[in-house]
């Protein structure tokens, strides 16, 4: 690992350069992940890819598993298996196929007969496989959340899943370091919710691309735990890399007794607290881009729209196209208002609620519940709401709030208490709004449709969505209740401890693994399939016709909606790409979507005159429905950080044209229904006469591999011998992260499946292997 450099470096610097395994002259890095989180939507056709190629999980003890998007959260009494549980054809084949994948692959599984199950965002943190310092991946965006540790996570797409589960290892480049230091204090009523919707209002959907956020300042060093995963979580919605927030004490209190941290007080404990002091940002650390706010100017906030940006104080008015100054703003409010069913100038308290989800990765932790429940105690829900949900985090938070009665409280005052998973966030299982049905959500995204087809969110804190159950508009938690105590500064005690105790001897853990005696170090665990890097159609030059889409902040629930990404292949999504743009609810075409429309039919290019495409979830769906469709390239002034990675994973060429008046002359092309030429090559866009548009920059390595059809998996694997003395230096800086924790406890009673034996530990010499573990 690095030396100490001179230059003071940020939080995020420090970790970065801590996990290079590698550096290109490019600076293309080959960056080491400490924890990766796995579930069911984003991983099938990477395990897919992994046996097609016979290759291995590299770190089956640094991978966690678990269910969430798919399944019911109705009673799980009667719970037996997914397969007989959860009654949809696409959603069940999705959760078996993760069964099968996590014992063909010996991975540790939380499956839906474990209370450890949960929201993979929610059970990282819950159980201390998320520790700061680490680098933390999952295929999904909101992987952002686990930053509030002080680590370095990052929502990646499958076949980013894929090369981390053969490597242990991405391939990424620096991104930017933008700091936002929020100081005074929030005034009562207002979490960090609030404030991060605020920051969202503040820097919009597409102000972090590129960069990592430190949130900092003395009310992010007030917010407990809980309050700032939720403000890392919607850091995806400021369009940043990542959001972290630099590990204090709040956060060491945190971790005391979590089932995979160092085990409190051990010397490892001692040595791990020592290194995470370490972790901040130098004094004079630069940043690329500062946003101050003070904390007195926030108050309960709410979203209007369709986008994470379209936010307002709880106490103003629905906004007009005239509010906003650019034409493209203009346009987006006008659609959104249509959308939502709302007429510019009217107070949004005056606006009726037909149902209320409280939930998900954002707010479905212990503190949230009880913040909600506070509001609701002894009220009744509205009559007008057709349904209100209570939806925990994680079967360990629903096992928490019933030892404290919170259910009892919801469900007297009219509220149905749910099982844990992503419920009504995203609708790819039962919990969905029908159209038209409007509802306050606790969630992240009010993107067209993300609820249901046609369905209406406003994002809002849980006690505000509390609050607004129980008035049954839109409503001022201030103005009705007490204001919720959210910034408590301690953690919260949820009852994370193993059921059965763990063995304290090596020969008792080989016992309950079944772990061979001859116990072979797995740090070479990929080398099947070896480091051959073939797999892709080469991209060289494309001229083809530009289909010319005139938006901004394009989200991937667009591009590809959530029905389709039951799928466990890549293929086929080409008929469902831009779904609901391009077909009316009756299913019939839309002929005034572009696509639908004459040569465009036939588009090779897309050009999107707005910037931002490709914002929200890291969905791979979403390249994989274009390429289908028969679109390659992609040129549009910016692009949200997952979405360029994932094109060109799959062959795709996403091109920054920033230069408007160049765009504007590729866009006029394709009105006009010309061909338009991409020529990697020499990285020029020429019309179709050949004459030259505009020269385009792209990474060198990326150019490289798209060029030659390289598959970088194999790529990586070559540098095999890099990684493994990465690994080996890992082990001496940071034993407590080669986790086999979890796989030495059992849990009495659960149905889970367990994980295959596996080499428990890379340290070497088991003589000198902590217990603690
Ligand atoms: C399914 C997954 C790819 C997606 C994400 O990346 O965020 C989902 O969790 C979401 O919230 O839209
Ligand atoms: S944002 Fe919603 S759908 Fe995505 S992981 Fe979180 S709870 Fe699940």
């Amino acid at each position: 690992m690095p030396s100490a450099d001179s230059k003071p470096r940020t939080l995020y610097d420090k970790v970065f350069d801590h996990h290079i395994v590698n550096e290109q002259e490019d600076g293309t890095c080959l960056l080491y992940i400490d924890r990766h989180l796995v579930h069911e939507v984003t991983s099938p056709q990477a395990f897919e890819g992994l046996k097609n190629a016979s290759r291995k999980v590299r770190r089956p003890d640094c991978t966690l598993v678990t269910v969430d998007h798919n399944i019911p959260t109705s009673s799980r009494k009667n719970f037996k298996n997914a397969e007989e549980f959860i009654k949809e054809n696409d959603s069940r084949l999705q959760c078996t196929t993760l069964e099968e994948n996590v014992k063909d692959f010996g991975l540790t599984y939380f499956g839906m007969g474990d209370k450890r199950q949960g929201i993979v965002h929610i059970i990282g943190p819950e159980q201390g496989f998320t520790l700061p310092g680490t680098t933390v991946v999952c295929g999904d965006s909101h992987t952002s959340t686990h930053g509030a540790f002080g680590s370095l996570a990052f929502g990646i797409g499958t076949s980013e899943v894929e090369h981390v589960l053969a490597t242990q290892t991405l391939l990424t480049r620096r991104s930017k370091n933008m700091r936002i230091q929020v100081d005074g204090e929030l005034p009562a009523g207002v979490t960090s919710k609030d404030v991060v919707l605020h920051i969202i209002g503040v820097i919009g959907t597409a102000g972090g691309t590129g960069a990592v956020i430190e949130f900092c300042g003395s009310v992010i060093r007030g917010l407990s735990m809980e309050a700032r995963m939720s403000m890392c979580n919607m850091s995806i919605e400021g369009g940043a890399r990542a959001g972290m927030i630099a590990p204090d004490e709040i956060t060491f209190e945190y971790l005391k007794g979590r089932p995979l941290a160092p085990k409190y007080g051990s010397a490892e404990w001692n040595k791990a607290v020592n290194f995470w002091s370490t972790l901040k940002s130098d004094p004079d650390a630069h940043f690329d881009e500062n946003i101050f706010l003070d904390g007195k100017d926030i108050i309960p906030t709410i979203s209007w729209g369709t986008s994470p940006q379209d936010v307002i104080p709880i106490n103003g008015v629905v906004p007009s196209p005239d509010d906003f100054q650019d034409e493209a703003r203009k346009l987006a409010c006008k659609r959104a208002l249509e959308y939502m069913g709302l007429v510019s100038g009217t107070p949004m308290k005056e606006i009726p609620v037909d149902k209320v989800f409280i939930g998900s990765c954002t707010n479905a932790r212990i503190e949230d519940l009880r913040a909600a429940a506070k509001v609701v105690k002894g009220r009744k829900v509205a009559d007008n709401i057709l349904r209100a949900m209570i939806v925990p985090g994680s079967g360990l938070v629903k096992e928490q709030a019933e030892a404290e009665g919170l259910d009892k409280i919801f469900t007297d005052s009219g509220f149905e208490w749910r099982e844990a998973g992503c419920s009504m966030c995203l609708g790819m299982n039962p919990d969905i709004l029908s159209p038209k049905e409007r509802c306050a959500s606790t969630s992240n995204r009010n993107f067209e449709g993300r609820q249901g087809a046609q369905g209406r969110t406003h994002l809002m804190s849980p006690a505000m969505a509390a609050t607004a159950a129980i008035v049954g508009k839109l409503a001022d938690v201030r103005e009705h209740f007490v204001p919720s105590p959210t910034l408590a500064k301690v953690a919260p005690q949820v009852d994370i401890q193993p059921e059965v105790d763990s063995p304290e001897t090596e020969d008792e853990l080989d016992r309950v693994l079944d772990v061979p005696a001859d116990n072979e170090p797995h740090t070479n665990s990929s080398a099947g399939g070896g480091g051959k890097s073939t797999g892709l159609p080469k991209f060289n030059v494309l001229k083809g016709i530009a289909a010319p889409l005139d938006r901004s902040n394009v989200d991937t629930d667009a591009i590809i909606p959530k029905q389709f990404l039951k799928t466990i292949k890549r293929t086929g999504l080409g008929t469902a790409a831009f779904y609901e743009l391009r077909y009316h609810p009756d299913g019939k075409e839309n002929p005034d979507f572009v696509l639908n429309q004459g040569v465009y039919r036939d588009a090779k290019i897309l050009v999107v005159t707005g910037p931002n495409f490709g914002c929200g979830s890291s969905r791979e769906h979403a390249p994989w429905a274009l390429l289908d469709f028969g679109i390659k390239c992609i040129i549009a002034p910016s692009f949200a950080d997952i979405f360029f990675n994932n094109t060109f994973k799959n062959g795709m060429l996403p091109v920054v044209v920033d230069d408007e008046v160049a765009l504007k002359k590729i866009a006029d092309e394709a009105h006009a229904g010309r061909e338009v030429e991409v020529d990697l090559d020499n990285q020029v866009i020429k019309d179709a006469q050949g004459n030259k548009i505009v020269s385009f920059n792209v990474d060198s390595f990326r150019k490289h591999c798209l060029v030659n059809g390289l598959d970088d998996i194999g790529l990586t694997l070559q540098m095999e011998s890099k990684i493994s003395t990465f690994e080996a230096q890992r082990t001496l800086d940071t034993p407590w992260l080669d986790g086999s924790g979890y796989l030495r406890r059992g849990t009495r009673g659960a149905t889970r499946i367990e994980a295959a034996p596996v080499p428990k530990t890379n340290r070497g010499d088991v003589k000198n292997e902590p217990l603690e573990w």
